[in-house]
């Protein structure tokens, strides 16, 4: 299915047409349209006429309903969107079809699950002295916001979508959705399964294009939009920011991070060396929630740094960077580190694979040591697959470096000591913490990070309390 916009219920292909670039080897895989601005009018106001009609009036049991036959049309279509996400994003199909795909089947489930199951609150009220029975009742009822926009980036495409689009459609919003222009490949599966599966003409939309004076401003600026649900850099999450203070639009940011790992003398190191090739490499570290900073107790950093750059140096199945420019931005942070002073121990270049991928967009996964907290390579956001490794000696400091950073998303901390482990993990300022473990998923729990890396949380009812109003009734008895 070619990349094409979904509004009120039509595909089109309106607006100038930008190429869509294999970052496997370069070539040209189609275009993609860019929605110009009466195209995002055209959604906004689609998505604000179904809101008023029948959709604006269900149920949530008939919600879930829909909500259920989604996942059920993406799992009918599984080889397919694992075709597109790989595609578009280069990476193993072995991680779009173990990751990618099934989450975002999982996203519709879930959420089905958790609002159809989802209690609200009643406080019987008495008031003493009062006339009458000197009762009331007060009960909570929960509206939709109205009009979502979802704001989505290219790493992880599908999954990430879905995350916004599952719940805000259990709450009864409709949505107009712009993922990146990099990856539009699932998004326009998603809008074909929505659209079989019978969803209202308005209330699913999705327009492509860009992101700054395009598309993706042209909506998040629209007066007609009731909230902004966004996952991307923090810089964009402040330009967006900037436009929603314009009509107070509520928002919900997943953005960038600098994620550290704490492994102490006590961690079973074949065990913290294998998570945090993981968390690092994953998806050539472009994941929010990967790896860049590795902080080891002293006495076992030497065994830790050699038993890591021996199995990242055995990676063999990994991807490349989304874009050329990304590639290049990747490697000239690879530049910066050695200029600031760094030990290149792997990697710190470009591979030559001797075929079709030498036009493609491939970094070496790569592993610094000796640099000061202070280089920017230690404190930037880099999102590739890159690790700065330094030495700490005790708990304390250990807790003190993970949280010298503007960044606060996810941690790993890696130890056998259980009481380390619960006197740690809350001292991290991150959303998420793993203790000998990374990126294990329960989509009940809270997912987002603290400073620069969001506000809000996504995941369980925190998603259906940003996605919807509660209204406090207070009925006299
Ligand atoms: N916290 C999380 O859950 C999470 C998840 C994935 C990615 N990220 C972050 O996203 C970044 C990588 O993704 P990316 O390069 O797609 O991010 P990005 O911010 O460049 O783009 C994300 C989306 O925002 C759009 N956009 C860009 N500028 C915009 C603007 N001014 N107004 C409206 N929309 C705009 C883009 O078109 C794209 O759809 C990294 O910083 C990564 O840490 C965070
Ligand atoms: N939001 C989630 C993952 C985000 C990954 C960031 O790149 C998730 O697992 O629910």
């Amino acid at each position: 299915m070619k990349p094409a916009h979904y509004v009120n219920g039509v595909f089109t292909t309106t607006g100038a047409a930008f190429p869509l670039i294999s970052p496997i080897d370069g070539s040209r895989l189609g275009v993609v349209p860019e929605a110009p601005r009466d195209v995002v009018d055209a959604a906004v106001r689609a998505a604000r006429s179904a809101i008023a009609g029948p959709w604006g009036r269900t149920s949530v049991e008939e919600r879930c309903v829909f909500l259920r036959r989604i996942a059920d049309g993406i799992e009918a279509r599984f080889d397919a969107f694992v075709d597109a996400e790989v595609a578009d994003t280069g990476k193993p199909r072995e991680l779009a079809s173990t990751v990618d795909i099934p989450r975002a089947i999982g996203n519709f489930r879930a959420y089905a699950d958790l609002a159809y199951g989802r209690p609200e609150r009643a406080y019987p009220t008495t008031v003493p002295g009062w006339s009458g029975s000197g009762q009331a009742l007060n009960y909570t009822v929960r509206r939709p916001l109205g009009v979502v926009a979802i704001i989505s980036p290219w790493n992880l495409p599908l999954l990430l979508l879905t995350w916004k689009v599952a719940p805000a459609l259990a709450a009864g919003n409709t949505i107009v959705a712009k993922p990146s222009e990099e990856t539009p490949s699932t998004a326009t599966l998603l809008a074909g399964v929505i659209d079989e599966a019978g969803l209202p003409a308005g209330v699913f939309n999705l327009v492509h294009g860009h992101g700054a004076d395009a598309a993706g401003e042209h909506l998040t600026s629209h007066p007609g939009v009731d909230a902004i649900a966004f996952t991307g850099a923090s810089a964009t999450g402040a330009a967006i920011m900037r436009h929603a203070a314009d009509h107070v639009t509520p928002v919900s940011f997943e953005l960038g991070g600098k994620n550290p790992a704490l492994v102490f003398a006590d961690a079973d190191l074949t065990e913290a060396v294998e998570g945090t090739v993981r968390s690092s490499f994953t998806h050539s570290g472009q994941i929010c929630l990967c790896t860049e900073r590795v902080y080891v107790q002293r006495p076992v950093f030497e065994e830790f740094v050699a038993a890591l750059a021996e199995r990242t140096r055995a990676l063999t199945d990994y991807g490349p960077m989304i874009s050329a420019e990304h590639r290049d931005k990747v490697l000239s942070y690879y530049r910066l580190g050695v200029e600031e002073g760094a030990t290149v121990v792997t990697g710190g270049g470009v591979p030559v694979f001797g075929d079709e991928r030498d036009g493609g967009f491939f970094v070496e996964p790569t592993i610094l040591t000796g640099l000061p907290e202070s280089a920017r390579t230690v404190r930037e956001e880099i999102f590739g697959p890159v690790c700065h490794v330094a030495p700490f000696d005790d708990e304390d400091e250990a807790v003190r470096l993970a949280n010298d950073s503007r960044y606060g998303l996810a941690a790993t901390v890696w130890t056998t000591d259980l009481s380390r482990a619960h006197r740690v993990a809350p001292r991290v300022e991150a959303g998420i913490v793993w203790v000998n473990c990374w990126n294990l998923r329960d989509l009940r729990t809270p997912f987002g990070g603290v400073k620069a890396s969001g506000i809000g949380r996504e995941g369980g009812e925190y998603s259906l309390d940003f996605f919807s109003e509660p209204v406090n009734v207070c009925v006299k008895i």
